[in-house]
């Protein structure tokens, strides 16, 4: 699969100020962040920290208050072909079927369609394309939004905590379809998570944001070879790189977001190691596929 665009993104002086003097919510501050062609980027952060705000934004679907986005060196001014989004609720057609969905970007750009049998195929959803939404499961929806992203071959792919709704046999299974759905593409992936295992195992890079205000606080590099399975989650690099994680957002959310990652790292020595956190400077990282 090709794009017909190079999937860089530009992220300049972004700030988001929702609502008015009376109501005034500065949800991101001045971030600045440069994903390279090709990248898989993922985002953490605190609840309301400004997550879906900078995808939002990105998507083109969200105007910042200052700063600016560029997609290919081209200023974003509202959603474009070049750009795909995936939300973590269902927002499948529900008058189309399966089928219908996916192929409907293609179709509204006069595009070729005879791929959406082999992308329904590769999700799992060939028995189902004739069925409509309702008639779908939870992951099967979410199958269906990630083949209809597909279908579009969009240079940059958006995710707002896709998977987040989902059982966790099923969320893993699709973090790797995912993954192996992106390595065919040429594409740039922009991936909003309150997972930081999910975080890792998908990413080139872990953009951490700070409390809202939202900004970058750090990003780190994520050196595990691709392709990656289930078994990337138990090597000493992924470990260390959780913890690490895990430490830099407690440090960020406080107290009261301490409760909700307890049980993340339960069992395990809480000791932070050794600080490769590189800080944002903007610099990109690898994207080996
Ligand atoms: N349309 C809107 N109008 C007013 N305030 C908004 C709007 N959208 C978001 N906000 C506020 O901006 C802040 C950032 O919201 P955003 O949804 O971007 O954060 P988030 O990090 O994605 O949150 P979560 O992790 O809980 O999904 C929050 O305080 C939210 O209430």
């Amino acid at each position: 699969m090709t794009t017909d665009f190079g999937g860089r993104v530009d992220i300049e002086s972004l700030s988001k100020v929702y609502g008015g003097e009376e109501e005034r919510v500065v949800a991101v501050d001045g971030l600045d962040l440069e994903i390279d062609p090709g990248e898989f980027l993922t985002v953490l952060g605190p609840s309301g920290c400004g997550k879906s705000t900078l995808l939002d934004c990105v998507a083109g679907h969200v105007e910042p208050t200052s700063g600016r986005v560029l997609a290919d060196g081209e200023p974003v001014s509202g959603p474009g072909p070049e750009r795909g989004v995936v939300f973590q609720e269902n927002r499948l057609f529900p008058w189309k079927t399966v089928r219908e969905n996916v192929a409907f970007g293609p179709e509204m750009c006069d595009r070729p369609t005879d791929h959406v049998a082999d992308l329904l195929d590769r999700m799992g959803l060939s028995t189902f394309a004739d069925s409509y939404p309702n008639q779908l499961s939870g992951g099967m929806a979410q199958r269906a939004e990630l083949a209809r992203l597909l279908a579009n071959e969009p240079s940059i792919m958006l995710m707002d905590e896709p998977f987040s709704a989902l059982d966790a046999m099923t969320k893993g299974r699709m973090q790797l379809e995912l993954l192996s759905a992106w390595r065919e593409t040429d594409a740039t992936a922009l991936f909003v998570t309150h997972d930081v295992e999910e975080a890792i195992l998908l990413a080139d890079r872990v953009v951490v944001m700070t409390a809202r205000p939202g900004t970058v606080k750090t990003v780190v590099d994520v050196p595990l070879s691709r392709p990656r399975d289930h078994d990337s989650r138990t090597s000493e690099t992924f470990t260390e790189l959780k913890r690490e994680l895990l430490a830099s957002i407690h440090g960020e959310a406080g107290a009261e977001f301490d409760a909700e990652f307890e049980t993340a790292v339960e069992g395990e020595d809480r000791t932070v190691t050794g600080d490769r956190t590189a800080e944002s400077d903007g610099s990109a990282g690898g994207t080996s596929r």
